[in-house]
């Protein structure tokens, strides 16, 4: 059908630039499979007025100098070897997060993979030969959304310190002798091999892995075989011990995927030490600035690796006179504020943030990092998603936003720049600058912004304001683009993808989508926000849905659903997944020591006071009055708002949707 042939179109990310203009631009780039520059639109801009933030800027405090994380783990005292294996069972009653005690890093955790031990009778020949495989098996260690990635792990017999080669598949009698030897093998990690690549800028790893510790969570240990693709084998879960300076030993079975079930018997030993942080606060000095990932609109994300725990994060630099030229202080102020708040809400899909500091120059945000890129980028590879893997994202997606508007944050920017995914393949949501807090339920904001084309009409029309309900706008708009390919109102410029929004029909493609997924596209895409699915129950009423009638919630939230898709991510340095364009640039050798605050500032005092509150602030005022600015974006939509109030509008939400089209 005619406009629809260039099904990928919809994925190109436009340059609705914002670059200090209040006119969105109205003609869009079309590099479909190169471009990422599609800027939200925000509200803020040509605003006059810059409402200063409340509150004291605080940085994450630590309590305690940590050692160097090459330090041996072993602490005298005494190891107490447990076999944890009942209170460690992913699928045990105590696998849940222990009690949380504090938001802000109170230590560093310890661990130690001694061995990976193959138990059992291997006597089977078959299960010999997939043995020596494992020589590529390697370990995603996570410890809430922070991740470690180890090196290859390298065989080792009990007796002698040597990789095993194994005949070809035919030969029994070596077959057979292959697995006498592997009858008592072990994975040893203390004497893994640790090879550099290309993406690995600093090739001195840690044997063992250290974590920044908030929270007291429990760590996942997954274990994947490279040489079958990255194939999940198994996992185990333990709860360390928190008591402090306390050394304990584990000795726990790995509840091994059903392709692996036959085949191996695993058990995974270790030791923890959790150690406490003399530590006060922490500045850019502290971390080691390793690739660059990204540019947003007021800085750079940097890959960085925390000097003393060695651990990897991401950092996002903002420019304090950019922020300030553009007036943006209250809405950075509040990204920060946000972060600190979704930390609070223990979802597992949204970016935790770790530290976050200021300079004279720039503001620091501390993210940990999701190695596995873009869900633009897996995106614009795939064109589209098959619709399991589609619904996955969609599943845990709606999750972290029941997340958020439990805690009164509508999102606001929801779209596949802004989804990450870590090692496994699970999503997490980044980018809080648009983000609103406080919002109660029943009542409504009115600041103009989002993405264009993911804004939900009552954005666009500007008439009573708007809710929670724009994210499940949001959230139909990337179902239909993950399934088809393409946007659901894809149009040439700004103002008729306005016109589209609002009052354009949603074809579908022939037999792409089920009938579940269509009905719960044509509810989510419902213009009136007041029956749109969610807006009787929020998330809840989403998650009945039939399309999601697979899906156990629970398993879902606890992350016990194996991602459809695992990114490959070699090693705890890997960028492969980010755009060349950033990381092939130089980096720093360092990042610049902190100056003093009140001397070296290029800003005036004033516009640093504007900063103090790189904390909580209520921006509710600040929408009123941004909203009614002239050259603001809102009234730089009038044009569209007079064909808008032309139309005839006198239909229902059915006659925006039409079954069948060409794909
Ligand atoms: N924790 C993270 N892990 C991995 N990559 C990240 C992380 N945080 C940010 N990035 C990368 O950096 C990019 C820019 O980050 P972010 O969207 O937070 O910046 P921004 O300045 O708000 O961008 P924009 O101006 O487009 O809204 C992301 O799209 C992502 O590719």
């Amino acid at each position: 059908m005619k406009g629809w042939t260039k099904s990928w179109f919809g994925l190109s990310k436009k340059a609705t630039s914002n670059q200090n203009s209040a006119v969105p631009n109205p003609e869009y780039s079309r590099s479909p499979l190169t471009a990422k520059t599609n800027h939200p639109l925000d509200g803020n801009y040509g605003a006059k007025k810059d409402v200063s933030s409340k509150g004291a800027f605080k940085d994450m405090e630590m309590s305690s100098a940590i050692p160097d994380a090459n330090e041996d783990i072993l602490m005298s005292g005494g190891p107490s070897t447990v076999d944890r294996e009942a209170l460690n069972s992913p699928s045990g009653k105590n696998s849940d997060i222990l009690p949380e005690v504090d938001h802000e890093p109170s230590g560093y955790l310890k661990l130690k993979i001694d061995s990976l031990k193959l138990e059992g009778n291997h006597t089977d020949a078959a299960m010999a030969m997939e043995c020596t495989s494992f020589k590529q098996l390697f370990l995603v260690i996570q410890f809430g959304t922070s991740e470690y990635v180890s090196p290859p792990l390298k065989w080792k017999s009990s007796t002698r310190d040597t990789a095993i080669s194994i005949p070809s598949r035919d030969s029994s009698a070596a077959a057979s002798r292959a697995s006498s030897m592997l009858s008592n093998f072990t994975f040893n990690t203390s004497t893994m091999s640790y090879c550099p690549t290309s993406s690995t800028p600093n090739p001195s790893a840690p044997s063992h892995v250290v974590f920044d510790v908030a929270k007291r969570l429990p760590v996942e240990l997954n274990i994947y075989d490279h040489s079958r693709g990255n194939c999940f084998v198994g996992k185990t879960v333990i709860h360390p011990c928190y008591d402090y300076n306390q050394y304990e030993q584990y000795s726990n079975r790995v509840e091994v995927s059903s392709a692996y079930a036959q085949l191996v018997d695993l058990r995974v030993q270790l030791s923890s030490v959790f150690q406490p942080l003399n530590k006060k606060s922490y500045g850019p000095e502290d971390f080691e600035p390793l690739k660059l990932i990204g540019k947003g609109t007021f800085g750079q994300v940097y890959l960085v690796r925390k000097k003393d725990t060695r651990r990897v994060y991401a950092m996002k630099i903002l420019s304090k006179k950019v922020i300030v030229r553009r007036k943006e202080v209250t809405h950075t102020i509040g990204e920060r504020d946000i972060l600190v708040q979704t930390a609070a809400a223990d979802s597992p899909f949204i970016v935790a943030l770790r530290f976050s500091f200021q300079t004279p120059k720039d503001l620091y945000l501390v993210t940990d990092y999701m190695a596995g890129g873009e869900l633009f980028w897996h995106l614009q590879k795939s064109i589209r998603f098959p619709e399991a893997r589609a619904k996955f994202y969609i599943a845990e997606l709606l999750l972290a936003l029941q997340a958020l508007h439990k805690r009164g944050i509508v999102y606001r920017d929801l779209k596949p720049e802004n989804i990450l995914l870590d090692v496994q393949g699970h999503i997490a949501l980044c980018d809080f600058g648009l983000s609103k807090a406080n919002l109660s339920v029943g009542s409504t904001t009115r600041t103009f912004c989002g993405t264009t084309d993911y804004l939900a009409p009552e954005v666009i029309l500007d008439e009573g304001g708007y809710d929670m309900m724009v994210d499940f706008w949001s959230l139909g708009v990337l179902l239909y683009e993950m399934t088809c390919g393409w946007s659901p109102f894809y149009a040439e410029n700004t103002q008729q993808l306005y016109k589209n929004i609002v009052f354009g029909k949603v074809r579908f493609p022939r037999g792409l989508l089920s009938a579940e997924a269509r009905d719960l596209i044509k509810l989510l895409l419902n213009r009136n926000a007041k029956n749109r699915l969610g807006a009787h129950g929020d998330a809840e009423e989403v998650k009945r849905h039939s399309f999601f009638a697979d899906i156990n919630w629970e398993e879902l939230s606890a992350k016990r659903f194996s991602p459809p898709f695992k990114p490959i991510v070699e090693g705890e340095f890997d960028v492969s997944n980010f755009d060349v364009e950033f990381t092939n640039k130089e980096v720093p050798n360092d990042f610049v020591p902190v100056g003093d605050m009140s001397t070296s500032a290029p800003l005036s005092s004033t516009v640093q006071n504007g900063f103090k509150g790189f904390t909580y602030v209520d921006s509710s005022q600040m929408d009123e009055a941004y909203n009614t600015e002239p050259g603001s974006p809102t009234s730089s939509v009038s044009s569209f708002h007079d064909d808008y109030h032309n139309q005839d509008f006198n239909r229902t939400n059915d006659d925006f949707f039409m079954d069948h089209i060409d794909p």
